[in-house]
């Protein structure tokens, strides 16, 4: 069966149209975070990525929830997607270990502030069960991610990648890569139509940089579930404007593009 859409508080993203638009954010303060969610949210992504590992204090958990509740406000209702990126996936390096992430996750899981998680697959599996176990208590979808910044691993790779979170009990298997060829682009492209159509569950997935734009934008026909498109600032190479991509989605859906 061919992939849906992600369903979150049970209502598919979009209305079930694939890609979703997410917009992260990437700023380090309180009240930069707070401005940007509100630029952001102008916009109306069908999601927002709290990208946390670019947040200063992310150390103090205190902190995270009030802010967490005041970026609630910000959002005006559109979902909130919590995210910790580690340096080894692409990510910010940050002031906590390990333990104080799993930590922060059941701490911001509880809370009810956020509507979906991400977290690497490549993370230790105790921690990843820990994390599933505390979104599924929660009731809120879980992503496991993958994330390589230097290459496009092999086909076989690809294929596992989206099948380990799965086997992981994932709710949605997320898989970007890092392109040196316009094949590369390609192969991502047929890894995920084969992933939507046999794992049961919803796929993202994005070549990055400038080969990979058009992945970002033509994803959704080969079954990727969701875009991420930049509305102040980028979270990873590649991202185009906000309003760029909705356009180009809308040029494909004019078409009559599936
Ligand atoms: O994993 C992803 C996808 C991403 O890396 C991208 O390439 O758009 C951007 C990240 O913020 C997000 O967490």
């Amino acid at each position: 069966m061919p992939s849906s859409g992600i369903v979150v508080n049970g209502r598919p993203l979009a209305g079930g149209r694939l890609p979703a638009v997410c917009a992260p954010l990437v700023a380090r303060t309180d009240a930069a975070l707070l401005a940007e969610a509100a630029l952001v949210a102008a916009h109306s992504p069908d999601l927002l990525e709290w990208r946390v590992d670019f947040y200063d204090a992310i150390a103090d958990t205190g902190r995270v929830l009030r802010l967490g509740a005041q970026l609630r406000e910000a959002a005006r209702g559109i979902p909130l997607l919590f995210t910790r990126r580690s340096v080894r996936e692409g990510g910010q390096a940050i002031a906590l270990e390990e333990e104080g992430v799993v930590a922060l996750y059941r701490a911001v899981c509880a809370s009810g502030l956020v509507d979906l998680m991400d977290f690497e697959m490549g993370n230790a599996p105790a921690d990843v069960a820990q994390v599933r176990a505390f979104t599924r208590a929660a009731g809120m979808p879980l992503v496991l991610s993958f994330h390589d910044f230097g290459a496009t691993p092999p086909d076989p790779e690809l294929a596992a990648r989206f099948a380990q979170a799965k086997a992981l009990d994932a709710d949605v298997a997320k898989v970007a890569v890092m392109p040196s060829s316009v094949e590369d682009v390609h192969r991502l492209l047929g890894a995920t139509l084969q992933a939507s159509k046999t794992l049961g569950i919803p796929v993202i997935s994005m070549a990055m940089g400038p080969l990979g734009a058009v992945s970002r934008l033509c994803g959704g026909v080969f079954g990727s579930a969701l875009t991420f498109a930049m509305g102040a600032a980028a979270s990873a190479p590649g991202q185009m404007p906000i309003e760029d991509v909705r356009a180009g989605l809308t040029v494909l859906q004019r078409a009559g593009s599936p």
